[in-house]
């Protein structure tokens, strides 16, 4: 099938170490442009160091690239997919020479993170243009993106399976734990101020653990949304509670907690040390029951629903017609970045 006026997908990621010598440099492009020593690099290397300075997230999309593709030619849609990195190799500068040079120029990019803040959206698309001048490609690649896919059914519909699984192998009362990524609340304001004190990031997520409890049909457990992985300056407000101050919090009241990663789309590194070391040493410290379901990875159900939100701009389905399970989506498409000369102005 043909993929109308697109000519690949960029398959557009956070970067992570694959080694111990690769630790600090990689947090040095993490914190570009903060000036922030190697010292207190090494501090915030700790969960890299114990895993042998390598971080999951390169190997998790290497095999959702592989995923995608599959599933691509499943449909027999015809569009090769480039991976690219904002903070390691294969950073994004190498992704935009390999599509120039296989000759695609209209880019569809599938970023992996599915809510909108400055750090899942607008560094990205910065990065892009800034990468679009660094390698001249501004006239030559145009990249737009999918939507952000917080409630779209293929990123709730696995959230939901597994919450409903782990609902029924737990206490009854166990309470349900959303966890996300936390922000400086001045960057969540600033994500969507229309929506209120969280901005757009803070809504986005509150209505994506509602219709995970719907779909799970979990709509009477008792829930809240907290958050993991705060860093920088003390004295700088950022979104709370934190998950391991929640648990605290809740317990003695609660038989036990089941925490729900739906911040990130694979079993990253924050994910497998601030939640799998830290929060659940917290629950188990109380004598809590607790488990942490997945993230979806390389579930078919989020895969297919990568490729439906791909084809959303390949065969340009209106606005209102796009999947949502929540009343704030379907979230806008962004502008598109780079100008390919069209084909008229090329032979003008
Ligand atoms: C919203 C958000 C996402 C979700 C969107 C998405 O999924 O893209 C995300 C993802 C990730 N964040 C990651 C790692 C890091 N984030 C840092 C720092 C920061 N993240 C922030 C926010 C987010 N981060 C913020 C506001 C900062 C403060 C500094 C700044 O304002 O930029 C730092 C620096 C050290 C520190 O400050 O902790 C590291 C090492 C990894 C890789 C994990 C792995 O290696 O497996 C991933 C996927
Ligand atoms: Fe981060």
């Amino acid at each position: 099938m043909s993929a109308g006026a697109y000519d690949a997908i960029l398959l557009a990621s956070f970067g992570g170490p694959e080694g111990q010598d690769d630790v600090i440099p990689f947090l040095r492009n993490v914190t570009r442009g903060k000036g922030i020593p190697d010292e207190r690099l090494e501090e915030v290397a700790h969960h890299y160091r114990a895993n042998g300075g390598v971080s999951p997230i390169n190997q998790q999309n290497r095999d959702l690239k592989a995923a995608l593709e599959a599933e691509l030619e499943a449909r027999g849609i015809d569009l090769p997919v480039v991976w690219g990195n904002r903070n390691w190799a294969p950073y994004f500068d190498e992704a935009f020479r390999e599509l120039h040079e296989a000759g695609h120029r209209r880019v569809i990019a599938l970023i992996t993170s599915a809510y909108t803040s400055y750090s899942g959206v607008g560094q990205y698309r910065e990065d892009f243009d800034r990468t679009l001048d660094e390698t001249g490609l501004r006239d030559e690649l145009e990249i737009s993106r999918i939507r952000e896919f917080f409630d779209h059914p293929g990123f709730i519909g696995p959230f939901a399976t597994n919450l409903r699984a782990a609902l029924d192998r737990a206490p009854e009362g166990t309470h349900v734990m959303f966890v996300t990524h936390s922000i400086p609340t001045a960057a969540a304001a600033a994500s969507g101020p229309e929506h209120g004190e969280g901005g757009a990031y803070v809504a986005q997520h509150l209505a994506g653990a509602e219709a995970i409890l719907r779909e799970a049909g979990a709509t009477d457990a008792p829930w809240s949304l907290v958050y993991q992985s705060r860093s920088g300056a003390p004295h700088i407000p950022w979104l709370e509670p934190d998950i391991n101050d929640a648990i605290d919090e809740l317990a003695g009241a609660v038989p036990g907690v089941i925490i729900v990663p739906f911040g990130f789309i694979s079993d990253h590194m924050e994910v497998m040390w601030d939640l799998d070391t830290e929060a659940v040493e917290t629950a188990t410290g109380h004598g809590l029951h607790v488990e942490r379901i997945p993230t979806p990875g390389v579930d078919p159900v989020f895969v297919s629903g990568l490729v439906d939100l791909v084809l959303e701009r390949v065969n340009e389905i209106p606005h209102a017609e796009r999947p949502h399970l929540t009343d704030l989506g379907p979230w806008p498409d962004h502008e598109p970045q780079g100008s390919v000369r069209s084909e008229a102005a090329q032979s003008a």
